[in-house]
């Protein structure tokens, strides 16, 4: 991979668009500094990596596997520890086991994670008291705490950013490779208080069975590699394109530019504007690409993004993550499927089922409902089935923490708890509990 090259590749020509959703750096030449620097430091990930998630992601295009992405709504800097990361990472492992043995469809695990440090937001303040600060925009960018120095864009944080992309990367590698994610490791993911809540009691049953499959497998002779290891990979939103494009690099191998920064990245719903600078990035980069789909995208849209962003139609480079509502899903998805699907082209459907559904609690706190949620995947799953098409997965806000941030679920959480453990920086994210119920319950609707 080498660096500079990547401006000559085509890396850079986002810069003459309308970029949503920039921070104002106060000290453009400490921004530029730090884009140099960063643009020295070593990829994060190998465009090889990409390569095989794009053919992952092309399994699920064609109805041959299903995608689970999740992780925070945003990273933390100080969350960066060995407890949040295993957590969040055996959260996925759990789901992954549940939706791979009651669903019997092989699972592409996505994490939102190592990256997701950057957040859109609906408006540029945010008043208290009567005391107006700029609106956090995620831990790359300024600080949560509300404070006027706190909130000052700070370039710097681009570089933690990288640094803790990189810690968390390194140890999702060893856990994911180093004997953690062993599928004989299935009863010790469900430790802690997700092991007393009912969606733990009914993992633990489908544990042991996986248990008995195992050791029939074993007692036969079998004992695959693939069952040691899980494939893992990192995705985010590609939102801060100074940070995105010095990480874009030409990969030795093909010639072709790679962001090394994640092996996916999405564009998102206040950024997709089709001769706006995220889409321009996007479409030079050979990453697999998210592009996120609310209620108002209409069909033209899609093709357009199609045409755009692949324009050789080849399954795995395009996932169209829709984030419609509960409510609006079933009217809104069915005529964007039946275009994209006539035009020919194979993209990866997946349901997010969270920021359609967010609402303000009378208690102030930002909410969702898991009913919702599930509501959302139940619509996304009837209009796929009801057009002989494939829902491809989910893509959900978790932790893997005992937090009170969504309402509902088996364990349920009511309005009134919402205090005792709110601890997003921004979206409410499902708890583990939560998570797994809604891995059960999606299980069930792939069968059916
Ligand atoms: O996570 C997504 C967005 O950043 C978020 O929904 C925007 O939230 P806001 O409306 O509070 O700005
Ligand atoms: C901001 C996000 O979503 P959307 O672009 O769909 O609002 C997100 O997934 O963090």
């Amino acid at each position: 991979m080498t660096v500079n090259a990547s401006i000559d590749a085509g890396g850079d020509t986002w810069r003459s668009l309308p970029a949503a959703q920039q921070p104002e750096w106060p000290d453009p030449e400490a921004l530029r500094d730090v884009v140099a620097d960063l643009a020295s430091y070593p990829p994060l990930v190998f465009a090889g990596e990409c390569d095989v998630l794009r053919a992952r992601l092309g399994a699920v295009a064609k109805g041959e596997a299903f995608l689970l992405q999740g992780g925070d709504c945003a990273e933390a800097f100080d969350a960066v520890g060995a407890d949040q990361i295993r957590n969040k990472l055996k959260t996925l492992l759990q789901m992954g086991a549940v939706l791979t043995y009651a669903a019997q469809v092989p699972v592409v695990k996505v994490g939102r994670i190592a990256g997701q440090y950057s957040k859109p937001r609906s408006k540029p303040t945010e008043t208290r008291d009567g005391v107006t600060l700029p609106t956090y925009r995620g831990d790359s960018v300024n600080g949560f705490e509300f404070t006027a120095e706190a909130r000052v864009p700070d370039p710097q944080r681009l570089k933690r950013m990288y640094q803790s992309s990189a810690s968390t990367l390194n140890l999702v590698r060893a856990f994911t490779t180093g004997g953690y994610a062993d599928l004989r490791q299935v009863h010790a993911w469900n430790q802690d208080f997700v092991k007393s809540s009912p969606s733990g009691q009914r993992y633990e049953a489908l544990a042991r069975e996986i248990d008995r499959a195992l050791a029939f497998m074993a007692a036969c002779g079998a004992d695959p590699a693939e069952f040691r290891t899980v494939e893992f990979y990192a995705s985010h939103e590609a939102l801060l394109l100074d940070y995105e494009s010095a990480l874009t690099r030409v990969d030795s191998r093909t010639g072709q530019l790679y962001d090394v920064s994640g092996h996916m990245v999405w564009i998102g719903e206040r950024t997709r504007q089709m001769d706006g600078a995220h889409i321009e990035f996007a479409s030079k980069i050979r990453n697999p690409l998210g592009v996120k789909l609310g209620p108002n995208t209409t069909p033209e849209e899609a093709l357009a993004y199609i045409d755009r962003l692949d324009p050789d139609r080849e399954p795995g480079r395009l996932t169209f993550v829709v984030r419609m509502g509960a409510d609006k899903v079933r009217d809104k998805l069915p005529t964007l499927v039946e275009k994209v699907t006539a035009s020919g082209a194979q993209v990866a459907w997946v349901c997010d089922p969270m920021h359609g559904n967010t609402f303000e609690a009378a208690s102030g706190h930002k909410t969702r409902r898991f009913d919702d949620v599930l509501d959302e995947v139940k619509g996304f799953f009837e209009v796929h089935h009801g057009l002989g098409t494939h829902p491809g997965g989910i893509h959900v806000e978790l932790t893997g923490e005992d937090v009170t941030e969504c309402v509902g679920g088996g364990d349920e959480i009511f309005v009134d708890d919402l205090h005792q453990r709110y601890e997003t920086a921004c979206d409410p994210r499902l708890n583990r509990s939560q998570s797994l119920d809604l891995a059960f319950l999606v299980a069930e609707m792939y069968r059916g």
